[in-house]
């Protein structure tokens, strides 16, 4: 299969989750340009609207307005969403109210005690039975705290660093290796009193001064996919515009530009965050490499796309510590090992470790399971083009989750 041609990727759900729900803690009337229309987002746009703010979408435009009206429903339904869930425990900790923040089967199995426990520590009142949804939440007033983070999870730190804008005195967030940083550039952007470097932020209790203008790049995430199949693929080259080029988000092509891919990343812009443009055109000799823990979390959703490029590649990739994996929207590292086995790959676990052997032929197989699991289902999407094999994908649509045009957009570029 040959890929060829350009393509926009929506805009990133990273960041649109983040400037929806930061609208609930600030003032100000903003206008979202490329907002990302995925189920995801819609979660955290729906809670916005429940608690009281105001979020109004009109294709991929998004105008929000910061002042906080009544709260309609203190009953939150966060779908498949871990980020709007865990950012929206830190919001809520210190907000009058009493609240309950529910999910899908699958958001019910993920960890939340990670979060509660710290916010415990602040004076938070939240009631999590075996650590996971639903969570009951009861606002309170909140103390600062200094917090030593034992997982690198922006999810963790961004929950914390949303209480401490609520809390009494300066709030301390120390990871153990960096991870995303969009709360951090966003804060900033929101004049918000915060300040750090190095995986320390602080922060102290403020408002946030909404911009009046905002655009999203499109999602490196979404990208991935596209960017890896055309690596993949005998005489193919495709161009990925206007996406979002965050050092911390970025270590997947780092590491691609080590096995040897022919990658061109070109930085054009570096407002609100870096974007630019990445080219991706075929190599047929990629080399195995190994991925430090510390890579992980600058690449963490694109452990399963890379996975599959590893399958292609000359020796043993190993991919060090990716334990985190197990605990997102399915247990990624079985699912990727046993749909990529399916596939014919030598693929294994050792420890926390993935050990991947290539170059596979894949092999034709009848079906493959996504665990309803989008980020799986896409990469099984890009393996089965591949291999040139029309597998039924089990929950394929959860794609939408985060990438609602994904298959047209790979349509487009195999016309
Ligand atoms: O903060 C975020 O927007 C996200 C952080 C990551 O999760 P963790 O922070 O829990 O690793 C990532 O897997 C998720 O897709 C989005
Ligand atoms: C893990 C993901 O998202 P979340 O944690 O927000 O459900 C993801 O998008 O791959």
């Amino acid at each position: 299969m040959k890929l060829k041609g350009s393509f926009k990727a929506p805009g990133d759900k990273s960041i649109s989750h983040r400037i929806a729900l930061f609208s609930l803690l600030g003032k100000g009337r903003m206008q979202v340009n490329n907002f990302s229309p995925c189920a995801d987002c819609a979660s955290s746009l729906k809670a916005v609207n429940l608690l009281g703010g105001e979020a109004h979408i009109f294709g991929d435009m998004l105008s929000v307005e910061g002042a906080l009206g009544e709260i309609k429903d203190s009953r939150v339904d966060c779908g498949n969403s871990g980020t709007t869930m865990r950012l929206l425990m830190g919001l809520l900790a210190g907000r009058p109210g009493e609240f309950c923040l529910d999910g899908d089967e699958s958001l019910r199995k993920r960890p939340m005690q990670r979060v509660a426990d710290p916010l415990r520590q602040m004076g938070a009142e939240l009631i999590c039975e075996k650590g996971n949804a639903p969570v009951f939440i009861k606002g309170k007033e909140l103390k600062a705290c200094d917090h030593t983070l034992s997982v690198a999870s922006a999810q963790l730190k961004s929950a914390l660093l949303l209480a401490g804008l609520q809390a009494r005195g300066v709030t301390t967030v120390r990871e153990p290796a960096q991870s995303r940083d969009h709360t951090e550039r966003l804060l900033t952007q929101c004049k918000a009193a915060c300040n750090g470097k190095n995986g320390t932020w602080q922060v102290a209790q403020s408002e946030l001064d909404l911009p009046e203008r905002y655009w999203v790049p499109g999602d490196i995430s979404s990208a991935a996919f596209l960017i890896t199949a055309a690596l993949i693929n005998p005489d193919s080259r495709v161009m990925a515009e206007d996406v979002l080029l965050n050092p911390t988000r970025i270590g997947f092509l780092k590491v691609l530009l080590r096995m040897g891919a022919d990658l061109k990343i070109e930085q054009q812009g570096n407002h609100p965050e870096p974007w630019g443009r990445v080219t991706a055109g075929y190599t047929p000799k990629l080399e195995a490499c190994e991925i430090m823990a510390e890579e992980i979390p600058l690449m963490v959703d694109e452990v399963p796309i890379l996975a599959l490029a590893a399958s292609q590649a000359r020796g043993v990739t190993i991919f060090r510590q990716v334990g985190e994996l197990r605990i997102k929207e399915s247990d990624r590292i079985s699912a990727i090992c046993s749909q990529l086995s399916a596939l014919g790959v030598d693929i294994r676990v050792k420890d926390d470790d993935l050990l991947v052997t290539g170059p596979a032929k894949l092999k034709p197989v009848a079906e493959l399971d996504s665990f309803g699991d989008h980020r799986i289902a896409m990469t099984l999407a890009i393996a089965c083009a591949l291999a040139e094999n029309q597998a039924n994908i089990k929950k394929m649509e959860s794609a939408a989750i985060s990438y609602p045009g994904f298959q047209d957009a790979l349509n487009g570029l195999m016309a």
